[in-house]
């Protein structure tokens, strides 16, 4: 009997790799005779959440403001869901979701009608796979604000008007979501509360560029950090890698016999298995790496020195 089966196709087979979802190459900015960005290069993949950092006035706003179509770059390529942001049309612009600051000039709307306002402009957008707008029930829900639903947005706490703004950025379900500095101004429980929200909507795919000041936040939440200074990306990565690539030797202290030591090492786990090998009764094992915030300030200091 001849076999029907016939060997797979190699190339219809393969797992695609998805396309980035933000692709940057060679962005330029000037501003008159000031030049912001000198040729910055990255992509983000769906579902990773990116953090950019860097000093005041480096151009995280200007960044940002690119690829959501409101500022025209000065050359290099951008594309944003496959579209150039300064091509981008409504059916595009539908599939991105921004956080503003906060919808002060509506202070007597009510929090659920805000809400059911602005989540209509995106009903003609909805597809076979995303339901646009998202729910405001469920929506309240996912960031905490169901007990403020009836409430004008005036007698919000400055943490809950916050978390109304990102409502607001997500209610037409974006499939990229920007902000701008988000966890100003928040309290401790605010910003974990926040933290644990984004978390969640990247779980559920949606790819997330925030810039923030806040270098915890960053350490805590973002799987690539880019940190952008003297017009470049000065460094970029996991934390773990830019501790690893810039953080220098990680210093492993132990107690052996009631005695403390300590010893500065680059491969930590070669270290451990010849300590351990050598019989030494090892209690109280630590290692400790330039965390980001260590990181951060010596890079942009180098940077600027370079300047
Ligand atoms: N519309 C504009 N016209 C002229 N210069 C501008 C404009 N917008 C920003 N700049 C300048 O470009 C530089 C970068 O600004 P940008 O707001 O992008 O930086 P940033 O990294 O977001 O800073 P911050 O952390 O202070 O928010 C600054 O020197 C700023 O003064």
């Amino acid at each position: 009997m001849t076999s029907t089966l016939t060997a797979p196709d190699p190339v219809r087979t393969a797992p695609a790799e998805p396309p980035p979802v933000v692709r940057v190459s060679g962005l330029r900015m000037s501003y008159g005779t000031q030049q912001v960005l000198r040729g910055i290069d990255f992509t983000i993949t769906q579902g990773q959440i990116v953090a950019l950092l860097g000093p005041n006035g480096a151009g995280k706003s200007t960044t940002i403001e690119i690829l959501e179509g409101f500022r025209l770059r000065s050359a290099g390529e951008v594309s944003v869901l496959g579209v150039d942001p300064a091509r981008g049309d409504e059916a595009w612009r539908a599939r991105l979701g921004i956080v503003l600051q906060s919808w002060r000039d509506h202070g007597k709307w009510r929090v659920r009608e805000l809400l059911s306002h602005f989540g209509s402009f995106y009903r003609p957008y909805a597809t076979d796979g995303v339901t646009r707008p998202w729910d405001v029930d469920e929506l309240l829900a996912a960031v905490g604000l169901t007990e403020q639903a009836d409430k004008p947005i005036a007698a919000l706490s400055g943490g809950q008007r916050r978390r109304l703004d990102i409502a607001v950025g997500i209610v037409g379900r974006p499939e990229v979501l920007f902000l701008d500095e988000p966890t100003v101004g928040f309290d401790p429980q605010a910003r974990q509360e926040f933290h644990e929200l984004l978390r969640t909507l990247a779980d559920a795919r949606m790819t997330i560029l925030l810039t923030t000041h806040d270098l915890h936040e960053a350490e805590k939440l973002a799987d690539q950090v880019l940190i952008l200074a003297g017009g470049r990306i000065a460094a970029r990565g996991t934390v773990a890698e830019l501790a690893r690539e810039f953080g220098g030797e990680a210093e492993v202290t132990w107690t052996s016999g009631g005695r403390a030591h300590s010893a500065r090492t680059a491969d930590v786990s070669a270290f451990v298995r010849q300590l351990i090998q050598d019989g030494a009764e090892v209690d109280d094992l630590r290692v400790h790496r330039a965390g980001l915030e260590e990181i951060y300030l010596s890079m942009v200091a180098g940077e600027e020195a370079k300047r």
